[in-house]
């Protein structure tokens, strides 16, 4: 794959790329885990690049969020997502789903969330996500008692990238690898040509070697089952907890993934263990037998009465002769019960099997001496056999091992991606359920966005009323509001065309700007949306402006009417959403500014709705007839303004400081506010 055809992707980072195993896979399936693997690119970078990648395949310039505040809005979306997951991957995943214009990205993630959101965010699948992670290559190997052998160069390097874990030898001849035997317990010679060859010690041929890496290097599976052992077992529970199909028997995992210790040595194996036990234990307990005969001479000789012969006692006085002599003669039974009881004890206490027992009888000699001694050479041969018998035990234990676990090696892969990914489902689940979620609308190039669920007290409620397109949402809470989710008020509003949005202060204007601007990245991200009902057209970009903090300098002010100049002129579709512009400068000079890009919006059919508190003088400045939607006190409760949230269509809504004169105006009999009130 050309990898510097992704957008953002250049020769370094496709080097890297070209460094991964499975980055073509990894790509396609926004797997930014694998993809972090490449060296040198963090997770960050790594989900950028798979945004870049999906961008690509479905031919979209990535321009949807075109404003610092929509960009914003977004990153809120993403964090509300990333809070409902378990695991870092899924959190990192959940950055390859971003807003876009593109119709065919739009549904792939929508289908992906369909799907998703009828998953159960059941707490005991999410406690065993706790443990689940993306599996790590086993790392650390290192096998000296191996090697491999070649006499060709190229295969020598292939050897070398391939197997990092052994060393790999060059050797002419049978005779190279003949002295290769000598020092290592196992040679592989690579080459066909050495078939055949007869060489004393364990010497294999196998020119398949790369293809069958598990056998010729067991520790390489091994210590990656035993080193992401924790992984896997989180990934067979989550299955079996949200009762997914494993890709592999479960039990029979388990059962392999006991049978390794965490640096990938096999256990449980109670032939092995009598053997590791008699290896470690043969020395003490050849010393504790010869005691034990010892003791037992000593009793025996103690209880005896031995006569001695006037010919021996003078043989033993005049030769110096060893009082061994006798004891041949005159303890022979004595000497034989003792040795056979060290006997006993060496085989009891290392638990030698018959075959093995033959040595270890003769480590004891059957010619009488005293004190009971031991034959050192065969102590040596014993503890040799053991070992010998330890470590073909082991070989083969791990071989066997590891031939099980490399068939695991691709279904336990699919099964911790599966629950991997379903971590990602189930955040999207939580986030929909959480907030009462559904499923968007597009309506067809062309239609109006309308939503039918009738009226909110009793005025317009949620109706498109434009020429076609924009947004229509019904009862949408917005869980970014600074009051909880719970106590959200739904709000009904549905605009297509350029609209002026009136209304009290703190009546929500701003929240309903930040819902809408919520649904829409929402919708075209593909996710479900927090609100009853909406309907949509697929816009091309979204421009929201949030309000400015006070009068802008000249220079600023300058470049503020520069970023609506790029606006006004180019895609069209575009959704504008901008708040209180007025407060760039002066108010008079404001509404002219404001009149004028309303005007050109509506030439290139935008949808565009901008809050302001000049609306009477906009309109009139502005030379089309502009709507005006108003959030409307509906009266006041303790000196509180009660708010109807739902903007209503076609209606300017009274500002605040008329509220509080027609309020004043109702107290006071002197007329003075009765007159202030008909300036309004
Ligand atoms: N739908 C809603 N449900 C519950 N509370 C809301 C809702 N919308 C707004 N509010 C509350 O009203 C407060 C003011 O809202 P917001 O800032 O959107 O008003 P505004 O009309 O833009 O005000 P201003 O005219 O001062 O800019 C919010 O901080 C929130 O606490």
């Amino acid at each position: 794959m050309e990898f510097e055809a992704i957008p953002g992707v250049g020769e370094k980072t496709a080097e890297a790329l070209s460094q991964l195993d499975d980055a073509e896979r990894a790509l396609a399936d926004g797997d930014v885990a694998a993809l972090a693997r490449a060296p040198g690119l963090t997770e960050g970078r790594a989900a950028a690049i798979a945004r870049g990648a999906i961008r690509r395949r479905h031919d979209d310039d990535g321009d949807f969020l075109a404003t610092d505040r929509a960009r914003e809005v977004y990153r809120d979306v993403l964090s509300l997502l990333r809070e409902r997951t378990v695991t870092a991957y899924a959190e990192k995943r959940l950055e390859t789903f971003y807003p876009t214009a593109s119709a065919s990205r739009i549904e792939e993630v929508r289908a992906f969330a369909e799907a998703a959101v009828e998953r159960d965010p059941d707490p005991a699948v999410l406690d065993a996500l706790d443990g689940v992670a993306s599996l790590e290559p086993a790392a650390g190997i290192r096998v000296r008692e191996r090697c491999l052998a070649t006499a060709d160069a190229e295969r020598y390097a292939a050897a070398k990238e391939a197997f990092p874990e052994l060393s790999v030898e060059v050797v002419e001849d049978a005779r190279g690898l003949s002295e290769l035997a000598r020092s290592y317990a196992t040679v592989v010679a690579l080459d066909e040509a050495f078939a055949g060859v007869d060489v004393e010690g364990d010497v294999r041929v196998r020119p398949d070697a790369a293809d069958h890496p598990d056998e010729i290097v067991p520790e390489r599976v091994l210590a990656f089952f035993a080193q992401n052992r924790e992984r896997i077992r989180a990934a067979a529970d989550v299955h079996e907890a949200a009762g997914l199909d494993a890709p592999c028997d479960l039990d029979h995992l388990r059962d392999a993934l006991s049978r390794l210790d965490d640096d990938g040595t096999i256990v449980g194996d109670e032939e092995l263990d009598r053997l590791t036990n008699a290896v470690d234990d043969v020395d003490a307990a050849v010393s504790t037998a010869e005691s034990v005969a010892n003791d037992h001479l000593r009793d025996a000789i103690r209880e005896r009465d031995v006569t001695i012969e006037g010919t021996d006692f003078l043989s033993l006085v005049e030769q110096g002769a060893r009082v061994d002599s006798l004891l041949s003669r005159e303890l022979e039974d004595q000497y034989a019960d003792a040795v056979a009881t060290a006997r006993e004890h060496l085989v009891e206490s290392l638990s030698l099997r018959p075959e093995e027992a033959d040595v270890a009888t003769r480590v004891f000699s059957d010619d009488p001496s005293f004190p009971v001694d031991y034959d050192e050479e065969l102590l040596s041969r014993l503890r040799a056999e053991l070992k010998a018998g330890r470590d073909r035990r082991a070989v083969r234990l791990k071989r066997e091992l590891a031939a099980d676990l490399s068939a695991l090696r691709d279904p336990v892969g699919e099964m911790v991606s599966d629950a991997l990914e379903l971590d990602v489902e189930l955040a999207v689940s939580r986030f929909a359920r959480d907030f009462d979620c559904s499923f968007p609308t597009f309506v067809a190039d062309g239609g109006a966005a309308t939503t039918d669920g009738g009226a909110r007290d009793g005025d317009g409620g949620a109706r498109g009323d434009g020429a076609g397109g924009g947004f229509a949402v019904e009862a949408g809470r917005s869980p970014l509001l600074d009051v909880p989710f719970e106590a959200a008020d739904p709000v009904d509003y549905a605009v297509s065309g350029v609209t002026l949005l009136s209304g009290v202060n703190s009546g929500g204007k701003t929240s309903t700007l930040d819902l809408v601007a919520l649904v829409v990245v929402l919708a075209q991200m593909g996710l479900p949306v927090p609100a009853d009902r909406v309907e949509l057209e697929r816009f091309s970009e979204l421009h929201y402006y949030a309000k400015s903090q006070g009068t802008l300098d000249a220079g600023a002010f300058e470049s503020t009417l520069r970023d609506f100049r790029e606006l006004v002129d180019g895609e069209s579709n575009r959704l504008v959403l901008v708040d209180e512009l007025e407060s760039i400068t002066e108010p008079g000079a404001s509404a002219k500014i404001i009149a004028g890009i309303l005007e050109a919006l509506d030439d290139q059919s935008a949808t565009a709705v901008f809050v302001s508190h000049l609306a009477s003088e906009i309109r009139e400045a502005a030379g089309f007839d502009v709507a005006v939607d108003g959030i409307e006190a509906v009266g006041l409760a303790d000196g509180e303004l009660v708010v109807n949230r739902s903007p209503v269509k076609d209606h300017l809504a009274r500002s605040t400081p008329e509220l509080i004169v027609e309020k004043l105006a109702g107290e006071d009999g002197s007329g003075f506010y009765d007159r202030l009130l008909e300036k309004f």
